[in-house]
């Protein structure tokens, strides 16, 4: 039976401002399953964001329930969800947010000593997932302005991966990337949900989304086409995309 990590109950999320109200996600009842890369696809406007921020509980809903790991994410103060946030959540953003005074090695290290006060325990996972994603010795003590926009996301990622999280968020991880910084995100992204990373990605970008197994499509706040597909692999890429191409364009992408 596959596991259910993410459960949630008419979630609706509402914008107000200068007295009109928005409503960005209508009564969403949704079930993430553990393990899966899951890609959360839709027109720009749609709430795909603002679900990526409700069910990582970065941000509050409006109404309705969010279940994470058999945790009632309603029931939780602000301080008592960054705490679970830490302990339960990567992210991985368009910009990269790594800290331009410590070198690559600091950076993952200055998240992990959040959680884990190892400090020499620490040190070897850091290495070991930078090696990883390949970012190799040489570049452990340069500062991020030294690399290169998809080094400095694979660092992004080990950074998010660094306290073990359930699951890890990606919102648009390759939008500020060329096509080759691109593939080696995805690539590193690919490999770590099938070493068991739960995924959940944000994305306007075909490519991007194939290397999913399970596609939500989001039109106006509500989840309009659900698709299964089979674990990423190279050589069946024609008949994925194919299968894809088909399902957007019924979603009216
Ligand atoms: N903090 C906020 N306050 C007010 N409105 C907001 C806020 N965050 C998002 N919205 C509105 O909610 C709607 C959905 O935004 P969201 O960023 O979730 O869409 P999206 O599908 O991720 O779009 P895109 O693909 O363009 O990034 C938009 O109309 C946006 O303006």
């Amino acid at each position: 039976m596959p596991n259910i990590i993410i459960k949630t109950e008419k979630l609706c999320k509402t914008f107000s401002s200068g007295g009109i109200q928005q409503h960005v996600l209508k009564n969403l009842d949704i079930s993430l399953i553990e393990g899966d890369f899951t890609v959360i696809m839709g027109s720009s406007g749609s709430g795909k964001s603002t679900l990526l921020y409700a069910i990582s509980g970065m941000d509050k809903p409006t109404l309705g329930e969010i279940n994470f790991a058999d945790r009632n994410l309603a029931k939780l103060n602000n301080d008592q969800l960054a705490v679970f946030r830490r302990n339960n959540c990567g992210f991985v953003f368009q910009q990269i947010y790594l800290l331009d005074n410590m070198s690559v090695l600091d950076n993952v290290l200055a998240s992990g000593l959040l959680v884990n006060k190892n400090k020499r325990e620490l040190v070897q996972k850091a290495k070991k997932l930078l090696m990883q994603v390949g970012i190799n010795e040489n570049a452990w003590s340069k500062f991020p302005t030294q690399l290169s926009g998809g080094e400095a996301q694979r660092v992004g990622i080990v950074r998010a991966l660094i306290n073990n999280p359930r699951i890890l968020f990606a919102d648009e991880p390759t939008g500020a990337l060329n096509s080759a910084a691109s593939d080696s995100v995805l690539d590193v992204l690919t490999n770590e949900n099938q070493n068991g990373q739960s995924i959940v990605m944000v994305t306007h970008d075909m490519k991007t989304a194939l290397r999913g197994n399970r596609i939500l499509y989001l039109r106006d706040g509500v989840i309009c086409g659900d698709l299964q597909l089979s674990a990423f692999s190279e050589k069946e890429y024609a008949e994925r995309h194919e299968k894809l191409g088909t399902f957007l364009a019924e979603m009216g992408w």
